[in-house]
């Protein structure tokens, strides 16, 4: 598998509604999409999921932008590829910056498909076409914003909402939800809101039976999450600290959590998820895919990801229209009956629109073969 060239575009997008959380709100969402070319001029696809600010992890946009063209394209184009399993070895040297790899990493992949003319979800052993789908919903400032958006989402025939909680929005707002909507499927995200100090406090969520409380303590713990998952009926479900597949193994040695949320970005990619997903397949602990506020070119990489047999919870991949005026891929992602749908098309199964992904880009870097610098 021989890459011709790759091209970085760095783009902003409008988010159609803030997406606000327990360290900060977004308004609009820079992202770096990235497009991998063979000679015959077939594209693969992929997104990193860095943000512009190191509040989720500590990547960020123009981080991941060094990394790439410094590090991972050079490493990427010093010699052909036979599968894209052999690029977590030709990165081992590059410490970390899962998100930055996992970009890159997911375009080969897409291109590899695409070479062999099967759907990436067939070419990484997905088994389900229309996997469930739930949404996660920002911080709002009243109690009726909360109803106002959940009717709407459970109207559009979404099964699974996650909301955000923090300390002083947290019970009251859980205790208003589950008043009103006694059997749905419910969960919170705290994005490491609390501490163990809280738990005490965070046990008085146990009485309105969510399906978890995702990541409650701080982001690169396993060993307070084991103890607080000790006096919790809830399960915890750990995001944040799970940014390998070496982290997921000692999180289920500790009994850290019960359920995991997978981020092709957070983890460094398809090899990697894969990987957590054999294990969690043989502990029988419960996966669902995270989301990232992607574009449609990384809402599609999930997809594909939800659509393997451990998958079976409800994941974070909402319609395309959940987050932009108009995605950047064609057709757009939406969603049915609760579900989306994996076309059964090449790759990622998604055009990409590159006349609007180009009115949309900052700034462009290409890196032809020919010229990569050798690490
Ligand atoms: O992309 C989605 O639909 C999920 C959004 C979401 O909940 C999150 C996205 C990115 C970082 C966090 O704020 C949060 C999460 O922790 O899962
Ligand atoms: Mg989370």
């Amino acid at each position: 598998m021989k890459i011709e060239a790759v091209t970085l575009h760095r783009i902003r997008m409008q988010l159609v509604m803030p997406f606000a959380t327990s360290y900060g709100t977004y308004h609009d969402r820079e992202t770096i999409i990235v497009q991998v070319q063979d000679e015959q001029g077939l594209s693969g696809w992929g997104e990193c999921v860095a943000f512009e600010t190191p509040w989720y992890t500590e990547e960020t946009v123009q981080g991941a932008w060094h990394m790439l063209q410094q590090f991972l394209i050079p490493l990427l184009l010093q010699q052909p590829l036979d599968d894209p399993q052999q690029l977590s070895g030709r990165w081992k040297g590059v410490r970390r910056n899962p998100m930055a790899k996992a970009g890159l990493e997911m375009a080969v992949w897409d291109l590899f498909a695409k070479q062999q003319h099967k759907p990436l979800y067939q070419l990484v052993g997905g088994v389900n076409r229309q996997p469930k789908v739930g949404v996660a919903i920002g911080l709002q400032r009243e109690i009726p914003d909360y109803f106002q958006l959940i009717d709407q989402y459970v109207e559009q025939g979404y099964e699974r909402i996650k909301v955000k909680i923090k300390p002083g929005s947290d019970l009251s707002l859980i205790s208003a939800l589950r008043a009103r909507y006694p059997q749905l499927a419910l969960m919170a995200d705290a994005n490491s809101a609390y501490t163990l100090a809280d738990a005490e406090h965070l046990q008085k969520l146990d009485a309105f039976g969510l399906l978890m409380i995702e990541q409650p303590l701080a982001v690169d713990d396993i060993i307070d999450h084991a103890k607080l998952q000790r006096e919790l009926q809830t399960p915890i479900c750990l995001d944040e600290s799970i940014v390998s597949y070496d982290d997921a193994r000692h999180a289920l040695e500790l009994e850290s959590c019960r359920v995991i949320n997978v981020k092709l970005g957070r983890v460094g990619g398809w090899n990697e998820a894969l990987r957590i997903h054999q294990l969690c397949q043989e502990k029988n602990v419960r996966l669902w895919c995270g989301g990232m506020l992607e574009t449609g070119i990384g809402r599609a990489h999930n997809m594909a990801l939800a659509s393997l047999p451990g998958f079976t919870l409800p994941g974070d991949i909402s319609a395309s229209s959940r987050y932009w005026e108009r995605d950047i891929i064609a057709p757009e992602v939406t969603v049915a009956g609760g579900r989306v749908t994996l076309p059964d098309l090449p790759g990622i199964g998604f055009a990409v629109d590159q006349r609007f992904l180009h009115s949309l880009t900052l700034d462009k870097l290409v890196v032809q073969a020919a010229d990569a610098q050798p690490m």
